[in-house]
């Protein structure tokens, strides 16, 4: 990881069980930093505590019952946890966006002005026409709907409705962007549209993103965390997490050869962690729609 002058999200000793009819350590005492204005990805297998750990970044995981969580997440040097600030609040300046991207029932327009009208933070109608072109700018779909601004948000296609609900998530001015896996349901080339998009959000945005895919971690990543049963294997800036890996396991997953740390099985590896040998698949092709295009 880069240098923690710029730092603005940072986890602290964070460990994340469930509680419910079986005990899971889904995330154990993990301590990272998340610099501003870069994209981190977060990778390993299937089960290894990827989504649980991206949403206790914004306390998402409280959504769910018999959850625990021990230690801390900062946000520009104050705790999300031990603080006075409404939950929603602390979601506005962490956005999240999900794998499969829903459309509130309103009409484009609408999708992305709700956020601008709930938090009151535009002034004339002029205004907030213009606040909403710019985000739909920011998601590179304005050209594609700026003809039918009123038309239902559903009737989108699957890419253009991700690229909408990133622009709706947008509007409310988050100081970081989780996204997860936020490709995973696209057709290659919706899937290669949102990539191009992170892509130019993240000189702008602090993006976390989940993926299952090394290559879009590749193509996209500035810093890249390495996560396996729960644990930090390795955090680092791309380039270096890539070219020179500081662990046996990560070379075994960025060479290609640890068939448990792929997810190549695509089941979950705490699970069927001996099921997964038997294939060498470790470079995300199954869950690479971009490349499968390609
Ligand atoms: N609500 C839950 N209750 C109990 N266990 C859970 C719950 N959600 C996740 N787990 C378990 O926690 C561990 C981590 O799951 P998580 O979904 O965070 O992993 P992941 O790396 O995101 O997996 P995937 O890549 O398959 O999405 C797994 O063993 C999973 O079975």
């Amino acid at each position: 990881m880069t240098e923690s002058t710029d730092t603005t999200l940072i986890t602290d000793d964070l460990a994340v069980t469930y509680t419910g009819n079986r005990t899971v350590d889904a995330v154990e005492g993990v301590s990272l930093e998340f610099s501003a204005n870069r994209l981190t990805a977060i990778i390993g297998p299937s089960g290894c505590g990827k989504s649980t750990l991206l949403k206790s970044l914004n306390r998402l995981h409280e959504i769910q019952p018999n959850v625990e969580i021990t230690g801390d997440v900062r946000l520009n040097g104050e705790s999300i946890y031990d603080t006075d600030e409404p939950t929603p609040e602390v979601r506005r300046r962490i956005g999240y966006v999900p794998q499969k991207p829903t459309p509130l029932p309103l009409s484009i327009y609408e999708n992305v002005a709700y956020g601008l009208r709930i938090h009151g933070d535009y002034g004339s109608t002029e205004e907030l026409d213009e606040r909403v072109e710019s985000y739909l700018r920011k998601v590179n779909l304005w050209d594609e709907v700026k003809d039918r601004l009123d038309a239902p948000g559903a009737e989108l296609s699957t890419g253009q409705i991700q690229r909408l609900c990133l622009a709706r998530s947008l509007a409310v001015e988050p100081d970081v962007l989780l996204c997860d896996e936020v490709t995973s349901a696209l057709d290659p080339i919706s899937a290669e549209t949102v990539e191009e998009t992170l892509a130019d959000l993240k000189d702008e945005y602090t993006i976390v993103m989940v993926t299952h895919s090394m290559d879009q971690a590749r193509r996209l990543a500035d810093d890249v965390v390495f996560l396996y049963l729960g644990d930090v294997v390795e955090a680092n800036d791309a380039e270096s997490f890539f070219t020179n890996p500081q662990t046996e396991r990560t070379k075994a997953f960025v060479g290609g050869s640890d068939t448990a740390a792929s997810g190549a099985t695509g089941g979950n590896e705490r699970d069927d962690h001996a099921a997964a040998a038997g294939t060498d698949d470790a470079d995300g092709a199954r869950t690479d729609p971009v490349r499968a295009e390609r």
